[in-house]
């Protein structure tokens, strides 16, 4: 079958055109696509089916043509994914299976209606305004490091670590310990640090990441739209804009009285065939 290989911020995908849903994804093909050594390899699998053919997708058909099945690169599903959503608008738009109308572009997914927007390189689109719910800590090799928990449609804890802690220095190479009866179907966790001044004076935060379901990665755009929530609140505000640089490059996240828009590169860079066995 046809697939295509994109990115947004090197958070990479492999999109899978299923226009009728016809295809049996399982778990297990997912991670094998997903496998850097021995597949195609990717953070997370995107397909591409009709609203109205994916039963998580089927009450969004009258506001969507397409829903973005996303699935973790261990085979798990998320609710929501926010450099994903923005491939996979790319996608839409370089295919024609979508045109560029006057108004924003509507994608379903298991987390509701996301809208896009295109401005050249950039795709941005509108999630929900993050809620953040609850203190926690992550244990990272021995430190415990304070966060707090956020709802982004997926879960997060954003952890900025304490004066002296050196962000590239942390290991993430095995997943943080997190409290289970608080995230009982697991959780992002995001580690930050204050980045230098930008212009306008917006905070501008570094953020490294540890995905549920998909490890550490170069970015994540639901990731990034907790992590500004965070860094607004510790300002004192409610609204506002924060940059985010991630390993990957940088990501812009807009904070406004009810949603969040997240807005970065979005690019496709291969195309070809696999046999799915
Ligand atoms: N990289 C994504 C988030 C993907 C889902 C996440 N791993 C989860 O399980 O919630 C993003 O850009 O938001």
């Amino acid at each position: 079958m046809e697939f295509t290989k994109g990115h947004g911020t090197a958070n990479d995908f492999v999109i899978l055109p299923d226009p009728d849903g016809a295809l049996d994804l399982t778990p297990e093909k997912v991670a094998a696509i997903c496998d850097r050594r021995r597949g195609l390899g990717g953070d997370g699998v995107l397909r591409v089916v009709r609203a109205a053919r994916h039963p998580d997708g089927i009450a969004l058909a009258g506001e969507a043509e397409w829903f973005m099945d996303y699935w973790n690169s261990d085979g798990s599903f998320a609710e929501m994914c926010g450099n994903g959503t923005r491939v996979f608008v790319r996608y839409l738009l370089d295919t024609g299976l979508a045109t560029p109308g006057d108004g924003d572009l509507p994608v379903a997914t298991r987390a509701g209606i996301v809208h896009a927007r295109v401005a050249g390189d950039a795709v941005a689109v509108q999630m929900r305004r993050p809620r953040l719910y609850a203190a926690s800590t992550a244990a990272l090799g021995g430190l415990a490091l304070p966060g707090t928990a956020v709802d982004v449609g997926n879960p997060h804890l954003v952890c900025p670590l304490p004066a002296g802690l050196d962000l590239a220095g942390l290991d993430l190479t095995r997943a943080p310990h997190v409290d289970e009866d608080l995230f009982p179907h697991g959780v992002n966790v995001e580690f930050t640090a204050p980045g230098d001044a930008v212009d306008g004076g917006d905070p501008h935060v570094l953020m490294r990441v540890y995905e549920r379901g998909s490890a550490e990665t170069l970015s994540c755009g639901t990731g990034a739209c907790a992590v500004a929530a965070v860094a607004l609140y510790d300002a004192g505000r409610e609204t506002g804009t924060v940059a985010v640089d991630v390993p990957g490059g940088r990501l812009t996240v807009t904070v406004d009285e009810g949603s969040c828009w997240l807005s970065g590169p979005a690019v496709l860079v291969a195309t070809g065939t696999i046999t799915l066995v």
